[in-house]
């Protein structure tokens, strides 16, 4: 059976059977809790609310968590998916808090911590720290109640962050810019699915209609990108927020050779640090144009050994979000359709088009990470060395491949744990080439 056969026999994903919101993408139709119901878990949010206090002498926030009674999740979070996101993110939190408070990070958490993270991330389909799901999807609350629930709620200035790690207004917009960028990706997830029913149908100028729109949509998100620079300072973010965004993969250098310890008699655990690869939106993109991603060797946790770091960031992603990656790829015949019709010449123009805004998109990004990661790493911040200011973790720089003067973009590692500059010009230059390829297909 050919691919288009059997993908036309597989009924097409249906959103909410995904937890994602026609409206609001995968940041679900609700908004998310702001604080755990019950009672018996005041503790929890008191310390996560005072975190920025409490790190400013970071011994404060470990010896805060180590008095914490050790609580189970209870009928009241087990019982309610919204409760439950709120407890992980609660969590992921002060994990983070607890492992990177001072500049010699802990290797072992608190089974306070350990146990109820642990069996929430379990349950989400998620791993037990702070994610791109904990720290920007269930993070975040309308500034002020707003007329319109469904469309003026998640303008960015209507939205603040729940919580951060350093109560600056950088690290909130730093998140916001990412719940912006999925509201604005909601409209992506409704035109792929249109794009897919049409082809079914037959309907070839609804196709091209489809893709116009969404390149449209993804010229958006490269817009919703750039804001950033607006009211994140990379020198705030690099400094003082990124250290305790860092996972523990690949940290040997800072003490963590075998990752994080889930309790006294608990397992070490190795697992990466957030990142927006995690988030479901772009991976969607993906899909639905056909841009492959080969393993690279530029996921750095895994040496010798080629890893796709974008599939195994899948892991790192709600449970339902995943699998309706995988339910779209397995319907997905955008690709074969756009070769199958190589004469239509506005069909191939509105795909070239797709093409070019996800490139360009790619192409922002690296900009924003040579200014926020690559310019700051390479200055002497004077501070940065000064005692109370975390130095920032550039997991693994030290113990890169020392061969010769590499400037630090051939060595930097993202937090996500990838040799950042390789990987992301690898993804970009994947894009491209999905593109090239199509055009050679025509001719
Ligand atoms: C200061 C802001 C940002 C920095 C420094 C940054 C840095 C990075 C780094 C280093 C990676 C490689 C994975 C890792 O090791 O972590 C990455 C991946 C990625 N980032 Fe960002 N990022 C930022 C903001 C964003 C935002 C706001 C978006 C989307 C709106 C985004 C989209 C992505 C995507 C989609 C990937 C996966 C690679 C790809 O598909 O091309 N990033 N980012
Ligand atoms: N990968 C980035 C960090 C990053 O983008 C990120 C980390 C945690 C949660 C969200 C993130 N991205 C944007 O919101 C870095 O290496 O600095």
């Amino acid at each position: 059976m050919s691919l288009s056969h059997r993908t036309k026999m597989i009924p097409l994903p249906v959103l909410e059977e995904y937890c994602i919101s026609p409206d609001h993408g995968f940041l679900d139709g609700r908004l998310p809790l702001t604080r755990l119901t019950s009672k018996k878990y005041t503790r929890w949010e008191d310390i996560v609310a005072q975190l920025p206090s409490l790190l400013q002498d970071g011994s404060q926030v470990r010896s805060a968590i180590d008095e914490l009674e050790v609580l189970a999740l209870d009928e009241s979070i087990l019982g309610d998916v919204r409760e439950l996101r709120r407890a992980y993110s609660v969590l992921g939190f002060m994990a983070h808090a607890y492992v990177w408070a001072t500049e010699r990070p802990r290797d072992v958490l608190p089974e306070c911590v350990a146990g109820p993270l642990l069996h929430a991330a379990d349950i989400l389909g998620v791993p037990p720290l702070a994610t791109y799901s904990s720290l920007v999807l269930w993070n975040f609350k309308v500034a002020d109640v707003c007329e319109q629930p469904e469309s003026g709620c998640l303008d960015l200035e209507n939205i603040t962050t729940i919580n951060t790690f350093t109560g600056t207004v950088d690290e909130s917009w730093f998140y916001l810019v990412s719940v912006r960028f999925e509201k604005i990706g909601s409209s992506c997830l409704n035109h792929g699915l249109q794009i897919l029913r049409a082809i079914r149908d037959g309907d070839d100028k609804a196709v091209t209609d489809g893709l116009n729109k969404l390149a449209a949509a993804i010229e958006r998100l490269s817009r919703a990108l750039m804001e950033m620079e607006t009211k994140c300072e990379p020198s705030v973010f690099y400094f003082k927020i990124r250290p305790f965004l860092a996972g523990w993969t690949n940290m040997s250098h800072l003490g963590l050779p075998q990752g994080v310890k889930y309790g006294a008699e608990g397992q070490y655990q190795i697992f990466s640090g957030g990142s927006n690869a995690q988030s479901s939106l772009i991976q969607t993109l993906d899909i639905l144009l056909g841009v492959k991603h080969s393993a690279n060797a530029a996921h750095s946790s895994k040496a010798n050994q080629k890893v796709n770091y974008l599939d195994e960031m899948k892991k790192y992603m709600p449970r339902q979000h995943r699998e309706f990656l995988y339910h779209l790829a397995s319907v997905c015949n955008i690709s074969e359709y756009v070769s199958a019709n190589a004469s239509n010449e506005p069909l191939q123009k509105a795909y070239g088009h797709c093409i070019a805004m996800l490139q360009r998109f790619r192409d922002n990004h690296i900009q924003i990470v040579t200014k926020y990661i690559i310019l700051p790493s390479n200055s002497k911040q004077e501070n940065s060395n000064k005692k109370g200011v975390l130095s920032p973790i550039e997991p693994n720089t030290k113990a890169a491949d020392s061969s010769g003067p590499k400037t630090a973009s051939c060595k930097t590692i993202g937090t996500g744990g990838t040799k950042l500059m390789p990987f992301l010009k690898q993804c970009r230059d994947e894009t491209i080439a999905t593109g090239e390829a199509k055009k050679e297909n025509k001719n």
